[in-house]
């Protein structure tokens, strides 16, 4: 469809391990739009790192995508071969990692990394230096910082080398998975910033990945909440503040500290499920302060509740 640069289409990755099987994201679909950024939303064990990999296809062992299409540019990277797949990865859609040494290794100077990185795709030596320097400047980095080893450098000026490398090619689309989630607040803001400016810049797609609710609300233009591997909640950030439906997302909220609150902030009793052996019904039941006996047994369906709002509970409508 015209306007979007990637379509998911009905995702399901499990992960096949000794003590069962986790359901660990389930019918997960969505569109992302060029300039778009979408922040997947949700707790520790929600499936969003998951959901990260499939779209890389790229999900570890023990893992695999059973099923689902991940459409970028009208083709399914879930049907490319090993080669074409390495092509892609990078150059059309990438990642940038909460740590950064998943994609750096400490001890080798990031200019070779850098480098070594463009020649796999195909870039000579004499322009694969040039570009490294171009986006080194890129993220607000000194061309010096090409010439360290990365263990020499500070936690937000590595988040920005592999953020350099991650839109060094161009990608339509750009994953950050709780990019900033090991660093320190003032840095946090500085690469947020950085992420919001290199997608202005270069109009390319960003999914943020996190569990900030707030940071999603600050930064996003559309938000999909996640809980045990379904999507609860997803709508574009100004209509979810406005109307905000699921009582998952409206708990995410509410546990929310606030500027100037007394007290302490409310939070969500309970635990997220085991996903080896999820709950009938509604995931979210067990947790839900509105649970009723059809939401025990009976899962409910991701309904449009108004344009382009979509959530998936049974009282989505009576819920105000
Ligand atoms: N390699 C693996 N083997 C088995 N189970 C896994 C593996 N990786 C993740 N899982 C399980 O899959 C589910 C989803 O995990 P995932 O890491 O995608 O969640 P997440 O939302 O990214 O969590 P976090 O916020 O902690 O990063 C969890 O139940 C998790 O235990
Ligand atoms: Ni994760």
């Amino acid at each position: 469809m015209a306007g979007h640069v990637l379509e998911v289409e009905d995702l399901w990755v499990k992960y096949y391990t000794m003590s069962g099987v986790v359901h660990a994201v389930s019918g997960v679909s969505f569109k992302l739009r060029r300039g778009e950024m979408l922040a997947v939303v949700g707790e520790s064990g929600s499936g969003k790192s998951t959901l990260a990999y499939a779209l890389m296809n790229m999900v570890p062992k023990p893992g695999k995508i059973v099923r689902g299409r991940v459409l970028l540019g009208g083709v399914d990277l879930l049907t490319l071969m090993t080669e074409e797949l390495r092509k892609v990865r990078g150059s059309r859609i990438s990642i940038v990692f909460q740590d950064p040494f998943t994609t750096l290794d400490p001890l080798r100077r990031v200019v070779d990394q850098f480098t070594e990185f463009l020649m796999e795709h195909g870039l000579d030596k004499a322009t694969a230096l040039r570009v490294a320097r171009e986006y080194t400047e890129a993220v607000g980095l000194p061309e010096r910082v090409l010439e360290s080893y990365p263990h020499q450098l500070s936690g937000g000026q590595k988040q920005r080398v592999a953020i350099a490398m991650a839109i060094s090619l161009s990608p339509e689309v750009v994953i950050a998975d709780e990019p900033t989630t090991a660093l320190d607040v003032i840095v946090q803001k500085q690469i947020m910033d950085l992420i919001d400016d290199v997608r202005r810049k270069y109009k390319s797609s960003f999914i943020l990945i996190t569990h900030d609710l707030a940071l999603a609300l600050e930064r996003a233009d559309t938000v999909m909440v996640m809980y045990g591997g379904y999507v609860m909640e997803y709508a574009d950030k100004s209509e979810l503040v406005r109307d905000m439906r699921h009582p998952y997302t409206r708990a995410l909220l509410e546990s929310l500290p606030r500027l100037g609150q007394r007290g302490l902030p409310s939070f969500l009793p309970g635990y997220p499920p085991d996903l080896r052996n999820p709950p009938s019904g509604c995931v979210f039941h067990p947790r839900c302060p509105l649970a009723r006996e059809k939401c025990r047994a009976e899962q409910p369906q991701l309904v449009e509740v108004s344009k382009g709002h979509y959530v998936a509970c049974h009282y989505a409508g009576v819920v105000k």
